[in-house]
């Protein structure tokens, strides 16, 4: 049977336009250009969920015909933290939603033979322990990017972290819910195992490699 995850800290986004764009991002034709824009795309559908709790103020408003009382979001500050390169496909679609958002960059890539990562850059906003930090993969495969990922991000002092992947195994999904008690994980599907090069089944082969056409 399925494991079974917290429902309160792990969301698949369930929409019909997130599944038919996944199923053109999943085929091997799809081309570079259409691939990065899917990414993007979804990258929206993602944040918008992720962000639903956000807090709001009231504020006043005067409009062509009276004053009354609207809300807007109360100053909680974002930071969107890119894990490269194919984190990077995801960034346009958040700026789009919060425009005002940071962006911070761990550059990390898979050793291909112990599938570990490897940080081969690091840069955060100065502030960013006063914000709310979105970490952006498309892919979760073994969980080792992204539990390093989140552990720079709490060691910098950031308490509120939300991860965003398009794909995830569930190897991935169990390995970055165990390794912090209080992040949550959002994807737009959740797939079946890895295979023997830790690579996602089904999948959509290296997202890297197909945003960039590097191979
Ligand atoms: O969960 P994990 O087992 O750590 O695998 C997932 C990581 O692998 C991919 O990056 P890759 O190493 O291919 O680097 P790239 O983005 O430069 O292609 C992917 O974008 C994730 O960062
Ligand atoms: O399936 C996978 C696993 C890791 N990285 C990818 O890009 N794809
Ligand atoms: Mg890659």
């Amino acid at each position: 049977m399925a494991e079974e995850f917290d429902p309160k800290r792990f969301m698949v986004i369930n929409h019909p336009l997130v599944e038919h764009k996944l199923h053109i991002l999943r085929d091997q034709r799809t081309a570079t250009k259409q691939f990065r824009e899917l990414v993007n795309e979804l990258a929206i559908f993602e944040g918008y969920e992720a962000m639903r709790d956000f807090p709001l103020e009231d504020v006043q408003v005067t409009t062509p015909l009276e004053t009354t009382t609207c809300r807007r979001l109360s100053g909680k500050k974002v930071a969107i933290i890119p894990i490269l390169r194919a984190g990077l496909g995801m960034v346009d679609g958040i700026l789009q939603l919060v425009p005002s958002a940071r962006v911070g960059h761990v550059g990390m890539y898979r050793d291909p033979e112990t599938h570990e990562p490897h940080q081969y850059y690091c840069k955060f906003p100065a502030d960013i322990e006063n914000r709310i930090c979105l970490i952006v993969d498309p892919m979760l495969a073994t969980g080792g990017s992204l539990t390093a990922a989140i552990k720079f991000l709490r060691d910098a002092g950031v308490r509120d972290i939300r991860c965003l992947t398009l794909v995830s195994a569930p190897e991935g999904v169990r390995a970055t819910l165990d390794f912090d008690p209080d992040v949550r994980l959002y994807t737009c599907a959740l797939d079946r195992e890895l295979n023997e090069n830790a690579y996602i089944l089904p999948g959509l082969g290296d997202a890297g490699d197909r945003i960039y056409g590097t191979k």
